[in-house]
C-alpha cells in the first residue's frame, strides 16, 4: 500500500486563489488588508519564512511591511515596535516571529488581539478555550483544513497528538476536540510512558515534537492518516518527526516539506483577511484602546 499525499502546496494554491478575490472585494470598499512581520536576528530558517508570508501576501494583494531587527535587540526594543504596529492603521493584521529569545509571553499580550495573526494572544487562546469566535492559531487549523480537503474523517475519530507546545500541539487538542471536529484526542508529550502504544491505536497522528524519525512504521496502524509537523533542521535541511517508511503503511501522509508548512501560510493569510473584514464590518482599524475607566 502506498499512502495518499496530503498535499499542503496544492491547499496553499486553492486557498490563494479564494482570498484573492476576497481581498479585492475589499479593496473595493477601500479597506486594504496589511500584514506586518517583526523578525528578531537573522536565523535563516525564521528569515525564510517571513520571506515567504511576504511573497504569499503579494501575489493575493495584500500589502505587508517588515520590521528587522538585529539579534541582540532588547525586549523593549522589540515591545517599541509592536506598540507601533499596533498605532499603524495601514498594519491590519501582524506576527512577531518566534522564538525571539526574548519575553514571548510578554511580546504576544502587547499585540492587539484583533490585530493578532498568530491567535496566540492570550485573549484569543481563552477564547478558544472559551469557545468563541477568535483568530485560531494557524499550524493547527492548517492541519484540519489539510485532513478536511482530502475527506479525512475527523468526526469521532481517535486523534493522537505528539507535542503539547503553544504553537501547534496544545491549541490543536483544543481545536480537536470542539464540537465542530468531534474527535477523540489523546496528547502525548515527553512524559508519555509508551508512546508506541497510543499511536497504534490512532486513526489520525500528528506529530509536532521536532525529534527526527520520531515516528516510525512499527508505530502507525495501517491506513492511518500522519502529519508531520516537525521541522527539526539537520545539515541545513528540513527533518520532520516521520520516518520514511511510515509511507508504506498509512492510508494518507503529509510530505515535510510541502504539507503542513504550507498550510499554516494559507492560514496565516486566511486569518489577514478576515482581520480586515471583521475591522471593515467594525467602521476601520481598531484603536488602542483608552485606558481603565476611571473608578469612581
Ligand atoms: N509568530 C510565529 N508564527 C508562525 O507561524 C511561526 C513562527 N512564529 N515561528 C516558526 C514557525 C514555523 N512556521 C512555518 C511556516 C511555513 C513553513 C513552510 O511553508 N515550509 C515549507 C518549506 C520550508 C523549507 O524548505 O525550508 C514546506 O513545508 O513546504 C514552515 C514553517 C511558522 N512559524
Amino acid at each position: 500500500m502506498t499512502a495518499q499525499i496530503l498535499d499542503g502546496k496544492a491547499g496553499l494554491a486553492t486557498i490563494k486563489e479564494e482570498l484573492a478575490l476576497r481581498v479585492r472585494a475589499l479593496r473595493e470598499q477601500g479597506v486594504r488588508p496589511g500584514l506586518g512581520t517583526v523578525l528578531v536576528g537573522d536565523d535563516p530558517g525564521s528569515t525564510w519564512y517571513v520571506n515567504a508570508k511576504h511573497r504569499d501576501c503579494a501575489e493575493i494583494g495584500i500589502e505587508s511591511m517588515r520590521r528587522d531587527l538585529p539579534a541582540g535587540s532588547t525586549q523593549a526594543e522589540v515591545e517599541a515596535v509592536v506598540d507601533e504596529l499596533n498605532g499603524d492603521d495601514a498594519c491590519t493584521a501582524f506576527l512577531v516571529q518566534q522564538p525571539t529569545g526574548l519575553d514571548e509571553f510578554a511580546i504576544l499580550s502587547r499585540v492587539l488581539p484583533e490585530k493578532d495573526v498568530d491567535g496566540l494572544h492570550p485573549v484569543n487562546l481563552g477564547s478558544l478555550v472559551l469557545g468563541r469566535a477568535a483568530p485560531l492559531p494557524c499550524t493547527p487549523v492548517g492541519v484540519v483544513e489539510l485532513l478536511r480537503r482530502h475527506d479525512v474523517e475527523v468526526a469521532g475519530a481517535e486523534v493522537v497528538v505528539v507535542g503539547r507546545g503553544l504553537t501547534v500541539g496544545r491549541p490543536l487538542g483544543l481545536i480537536l476536540t470542539r464540537r465542530s471536529e468531534n474527535a477523540t484526542v489523546t496528547l502525548c508529550h515527553t512524559g508519555t510512558r509508551d508512546l508506541a502504544a497510543h499511536t497504534r491505536r490512532a486513526d489520525i497522528v500528528v506529530s509536532a515534537a521536532g525529534v527526527p524519525d520520531l515516528v516510525t512504521a512499527d508505530m502507525v496502524r495501517p491506513g492511518a492518516a500522519v502529519l508531520d509537523v516537525g521541522v527539526a533542521r539537520v545539515d541545513g535541511k528540513i527533518a520532520g518527526d516521520v520516518a520514511a517508511d511510515v509511507a508504506e503503511v498509512a492510508g494518507w501522509i503529509s510530505p515535510n516539506p510541502g504539507g503542513v508548512g504550507p498550510m499554516t501560510r494559507a492560514m496565516l493569510l486566511t486569518n489577514v483577511v478576515e482581520a480586515a473584514e471583521r475591522q471593515a464590518a467594525a467602521g476601520g482599524a481598531p484603536s488602542i484602546p483608552a485606558g481603565p475607566a476611571p473608578t469612581p
